[in-house]
């Protein structure tokens, strides 16, 4: 069955690390077509007949992507899978892999496409929901590139938490939480990594309009009351 659905158009911000327009959310009804019974195949079978909602959730390290995720769980029912938390998980498992994705995180680089796109997938897979929040993917236009070659699928929005580096680094730096790569040597490798090859992905999804810039600087309540309007948004419109 198909249906007809209204969807945001995002005001991009263009600027690093600027101010957001506080109203930078117009909306601007376009047509675009979904299908809640997607034909047979990948897409279907990946999505077990339902039409998903995929949100990717960009932003250098520290940006606050993770504490912002626990908010749109908590307020608009989303399924928050952490690419850094799923490679970290598989570190634990002492596999040949797990091995590997160690070393990779330490030196702040990105890890084989294939096996990232395999751990979110599996995650999908094995959930009853179809609201997604894939938490720091795509890193690169590699990551992008295979997502949508293995799922066929592409997101419906994008969140990029706009963060100025020395907040960033201050952030990590008091995170706390044991993690190999909260130290300044990494901060710094991860920063050139965010730059080089994250940054890119950002652009593109903008020249796209899927892009949602949100001024990260501020309490986290103050953030969230930015990202709230684009998803009751799409709650609205979808109803
Ligand atoms: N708005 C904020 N103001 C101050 N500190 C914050 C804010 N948001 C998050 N933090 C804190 O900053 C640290 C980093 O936040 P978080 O883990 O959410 O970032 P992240 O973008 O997921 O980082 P990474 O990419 O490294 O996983 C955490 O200790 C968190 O509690
Ligand atoms: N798509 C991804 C996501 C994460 N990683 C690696 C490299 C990151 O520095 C690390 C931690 O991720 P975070 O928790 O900060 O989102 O995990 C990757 O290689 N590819
Ligand atoms: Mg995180």
């Amino acid at each position: 069955m198909w249906k007809r659905v209204a969807s945001l158009s995002p005001l991009i911000s263009s600027k690093r690390s600027s101010t957001l327009n506080q109203a930078a959310y117009t909306f601007k009804r376009f047509e675009s077509f979904t299908t809640e019974t997607p034909a047979q195949g990948k897409v279907g079978m990946f999505f077990k007949g339902k039409t998903p909602f995929i949100t990717f959730v960009l932003g250098g390290p520290g940006s606050g992507k993770g504490t912002q995720c626990e908010k749109i769980v908590e307020n608009f029912g989303f399924t928050h899978l952490s690419a850094g938390d799923l490679l970290r998980r598989e570190i634990t498992s002492n596999t040949e892999d797990g091995a590997k994705i160690l070393d990779t995180i330490k030196e702040g680089k990105i890890v084989h496409s294939e096996v990232t796109v395999k751990l979110i997938r599996k995650e999908i897979d094995s959930s009853d929901n179809y609201k997604f929040l894939i938490d720091g993917f795509p890193r690169s236009e590699e990551n992008r590139i295979e997502f949508e070659r293995i799922t066929e699928a592409e997101p419906d929005i994008v969140l990029f938490f706009d963060c100025p580096e020395e907040e960033m680094v201050k952030r990590v730096l008091n995170r706390n939480q044991g993690r190999v790569d909260d130290n300044i040597d990494t901060i710094r490798k991860r920063l050139k990594t965010f730059e080089s090859l994250n940054l890119p992905v950002v652009n593109y999804y903008s020249k796209r309009g899927k892009l949602y810039t949100i001024n990260a600087v501020g309490t986290a309540d103050e953030i969230f009351e930015q990202v709230r309007p684009v998803f009751a948004a799409h709650e609205e419109l979808s109803t």
